[in-house]
């Protein structure tokens, strides 16, 4: 069996230092960065908890509990949040991030108040004495004070990257209006991805941090080979453009329909090999390079085009008889283009255009996501083909994968009607549920399913010889007994250097042994049952003709 060359264990560059350290949080001054769904809120936590990492600390004995920070006195602050790992197929979470200069040199305030267990509130319509204000209800919401750092650890990136690795198919992706945060949140700030970028600071965003992660489980896994493989692509203006081999022509690439994968796929996107967390990164500024990105009046350096970066991620783990078994799974970083309202960005020419373009795959995602959440619509059609974006989002939103959904908002007064707008749309993708499946090599999986297969048969066929000869001591006058022919003898531990054709020769051989041996058993047990009838009759017939035979003895003595 072909081996792929392991990754190579070792770290890149100055990456080294980039684990989080303990008190990276503290400059934090916030009092609750973090609230999520099911959090105690006010419990207070021993700190002399067990489960106690990076600074942070959990509730004992439960995934889900209070996360406390660790403060520079070492104290532990309360940051308001609770964490699940097993929560849905698609767990949506929400950032908000601060009140911008721009928000506050306009004297802008915050409309968004934050109750806990992961909750927001928005006052909406702003200053309504007769409207409640809004309330809703996410896995996680990330207040302005949570950190990047936080937003790995607490969002359930980590158990999305540790499925990945496990073989399913895994989509990070980041909506939200122009300016709320998506780009900051996956990347960071503008520059620091780039040339110019330095090894490690604490505003390097999610996809670097999942990238880190990813190298630590890999490394743990010192039994597995594992090839990664990287793509980027974006879309803009409808057109699928290959980040990693853009070209100064930047020509459109195809989208279609793989019938054998069922589902769509981007034809000759050029993907990268991966052997260390170096490549990944390079990777990741590549494609940072050759986006498109424009300057409007609320965001210098808005997106002008949704992003895909994927990892493919192929393990190959030796299982028993030298078999291997391989799965690929993958992880999508979406970071979509925001939605805009063409009169607050003042957008006219190249940019409009842009703008329509993102605002319409934006809305047939939002018609996609309506429809899959909707259980009395799901049955309907949805109309993933109406853009780019939803075919290639296809498979994350309604196949076999996992999902996370990081809704990005601003808490200005200015932008609420975008941001209930945002949260809507976040709670309505709250509802989809997928079915995530792993994915396995089929050929490896069928010559490890015809091996378990061969040693049932070959148990089985043991058991079948061992009660026909017993029964055949029994019944000396059988005839069939020998009759079965045996399939060739092989030695279990090697059946990993058999081909499939041959494996599939041995299964036939075996279920042919099987059902001959089943056959016989058949037919000696019904004859062992006839046999035992005609026992009992003469067995019976034996009591009648005894008591017979004494009646007739007890009579003259009592006649006479
Ligand atoms: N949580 C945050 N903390 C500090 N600064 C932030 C945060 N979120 C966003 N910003 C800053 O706000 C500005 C706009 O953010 P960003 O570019 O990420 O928005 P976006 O949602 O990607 O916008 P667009 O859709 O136009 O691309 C950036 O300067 C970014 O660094």
């Amino acid at each position: 069996m072909k081996k792929s060359t392991p990754i190579k264990q070792k770290r890149a560059r100055s990456h080294e230092s980039l684990a989080p350290k303990s008190d990276e949080s503290n400059k934090e001054s916030s009092p609750s960065p973090v609230n999520s769904r099911g959090s105690s809120s006010n419990k207070s936590i021993s700190s002399t908890d067990s489960r106690q990492s990076n600074g942070f600390k959990r509730k004992p004995g439960s995934e889900t509990g209070s996360i406390e920070r660790l403060n520079e006195d070492n104290s532990f602050r309360k940051i308001s949040t609770s964490y699940n790992e097993n929560e849905d197929n698609i767990n949506v979470v929400v950032r908000v991030r601060p009140l911008n200069p721009k928000e506050m040199e306009n004297g802008d305030h915050q409309v968004v108040e934050f109750p806990g267990n992961g909750q927001i509130m928005v006052d909406y319509p702003p200053n309504n004495p007769n409207e409640k204000p809004k309330l809703f209800s996410y896995n996680v919401v990330f207040e302005p004070a949570a950190t990047q750092e936080d937003v790995l650890q607490f969002s359930g990136m980590k158990r999305l990257i540790s499925m990945a690795i496990e073989g399913f198919r895994c989509t990070c992706f980041c909506y939200g209006q122009t300016g709320s945060g998506k780009t900051h949140t996956l990347t960071g700030p503008p520059g620091l991805i780039g040339p110019k970028s330095v090894a490690y600071s604490e505003n390097h965003g999610l996809i670097f941090r999942s990238f880190m992660y990813l190298f630590q489980r890999i490394q743990e896994q010192s039994n597995t080979h594992f090839i990664l493989k990287a793509s980027y692509l974006e879309i803009y203006n409808e057109k699928v453009i290959d980040l990693l081999n853009a070209g100064t022509i930047r020509k459109p690439l195809a989208v279609r329909w793989s019938k054998k994968a069922c589902g769509f796929f981007v034809e000759n996107l050029f993907t990268v090999d991966c052997e260390e967390l170096d490549d990944l990164i390079a990777v990741l500024e590549e494609g940072m390079r050759n986006r498109s990105i424009g300057r409007h009046n609320m965001n210098d350096f808005s997106s002008r085009s949704h992003t895909i970066l994927t990892v493919h991620i192929t393990s190959e783990l030796p299982a028993e008889n030298g078999v291997f078994i391989t799965r690929t799974g993958k992880i999508n970083f979406v970071d979509l283009a925001g939605s805009e309202m063409t009169k607050k960005t003042q957008s006219e020419g190249k940019m409009l255009e842009e703008a329509n373009n993102i605002n319409k795959s934006l809305m047939v995602l939002g018609y996609c996501i309506a429809s899959l959440s909707d259980p009395k619509k799901k049955t309907n059609h949805v109309p993933y083909r109406d853009s780019k974006l939803t075919k290639l989002l296809a498979d994350s939103l309604a196949g076999n994968g996992v999902t996370l959904m990081i809704a990005c908002i601003s808490p200005a007064k200015f932008n609420v009607s975008e941001t209930v707008n945002t949260l809507r749309y976040a709670a309505r993708a709250k509802k989809i549920r997928t079915k995530p499946v792993v994915l396995m090599d089929p050929r490896e999986a069928l010559i490890l399913s015809l091996k378990h297969e061969i040693e049932t048969l070959e148990n089985e066929n043991k058991h079948l010889r061992t009660a026909l000869r017993i029964s055949s001591t029994s019944t000396p006058s059988d005839k069939n007994s020998n009759k079965v022919k045996t399939p060739p003898k092989v030695d279990l531990e090697k059946l990993g250097d058999m081909e499939l054709q041959e494996l599939m020769e041995l299964v036939r051989l075996y279920v042919k042994e099987n059902a001959e041996l089943q056959q016989q058993n058949m037919e000696l047990f019904n004859s062992r049952e006839v046999l035992q009838r005609d026992h009992e009759v003469v067995c019976r017939e034996n009591e009648r003709l005894s008591r017979k035979l004494e009646g007739k003895t007890k009579t003259p003595d009592t006649g006479r």
